[in-house]
């Protein structure tokens, strides 16, 4: 679980974030949503130890990361799993080099520990077949899964994914979003994903946090933003008149099936 509890953060005399309250619980995707510049980054940051908010508390399972001794932060980084949004692979190494790294950085384990490990995620994510081919040789979705595999073969407890679908196909996206989704159950993290792909909210928003302007305008499930009367949620999601019509046609077929809220 993850906790934020009245985190404050400013820029010069700018208050970007303005005093946000959050529990994240584990084996859930929490989703951080919002237009450009609610402070999604800024907030991520925080939350990773990465900027020190003025005010506040962020605790991991109990333990804040705010007032935390470096030595402790080093360690509660080493249960953070990370999904960057180019995936960031090294394009010198092959996919399970990759997927090496951080065990061969962190871990202490054997030679064949390691490539035991290693096998196992590339394994999970289904990449052992592509495991000697290099990043320029595979696809933009296979890269996105290595990028997971690499995040969680440490074991993490917790796991951030920028934008984890940018770049993808519809179809593609959908496979990724199902796989965090999966392994977030499986491997009972709690998992913070920044996102704008509206399908992700509706896919696998357990949870999602809705930022405008510094705030957390609004949070809720997937199926209760179908039914959210918030304003400035509503224009945000369902943007288009395409989006309100699906809105509707949810909340009846809902409604058919003894569904609705
Ligand atoms: N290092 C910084 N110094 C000063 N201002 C910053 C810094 N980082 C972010 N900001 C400001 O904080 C505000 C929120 O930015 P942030 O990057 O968190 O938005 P965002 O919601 O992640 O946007 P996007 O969806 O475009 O990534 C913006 O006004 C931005 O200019």
């Amino acid at each position: 679980m993850i906790e934020l509890l009245n985190v404050k953060k400013s820029f010069g005399d700018k208050p970007i974030i303005k005093g946000v309250d959050i529990v994240m619980e584990s084996s859930k995707c929490n989703l951080i949503i919002g237009s450009s510049g609610s402070g999604k980054t800024v907030l991520t940051k925080c939350i990773v130890g990465l900027f020190t908010p003025e005010e506040g508390h962020i605790k991991y399972d109990g333990q804040d990361i705010v007032s935390m001794p470096l030595e402790e932060k080093k360690e509660l980084r080493q249960r953070i799993g990370m999904l960057f949004q180019g995936s960031a692979l090294f394009d010198s190494m092959t996919v399970e080099q990759n997927v090496l790294f951080p065990l061969e950085m962190f871990s202490g384990k054997s030679y064949n520990e390691r490539k035991k490990r290693a096998d196992e995620v590339l394994a999970r994510v289904n990449l052992l077949e592509a495991k000697n081919k290099y990043p320029a040789e595979i696809s933009g979705g296979m890269k996105k899964r290595v990028g997971i595999a690499r995040a969680i073969v440490l074991n993490p407890k917790y796991l951030f994914c920028d934008e984890p679908n940018s770049g993808l196909d519809p179809q593609t996206s959908l496979l990724i979003d199902k796989l965090i989704k999966e392994i977030t159950v499986e491997y009972d993290m709690t998992t913070v994903v920044v996102t704008h792909d509206m399908n992700s909210v509706m896919e696998i928003g357990d949870h999602i946090i809705y930022m405008y302007q510094g705030q957390k305008q609004w949070e809720g499930s997937n199926k209760e933003i179908i039914y959210s009367d918030d304003k400035l949620l509503n224009d945000f999601i369902f943007a288009s008149d395409f989006l309100q019509d699906a809105k509707k046609m949810r909340q009846i077929e809902d409604k058919r099936k003894g569904l609705a809220q």
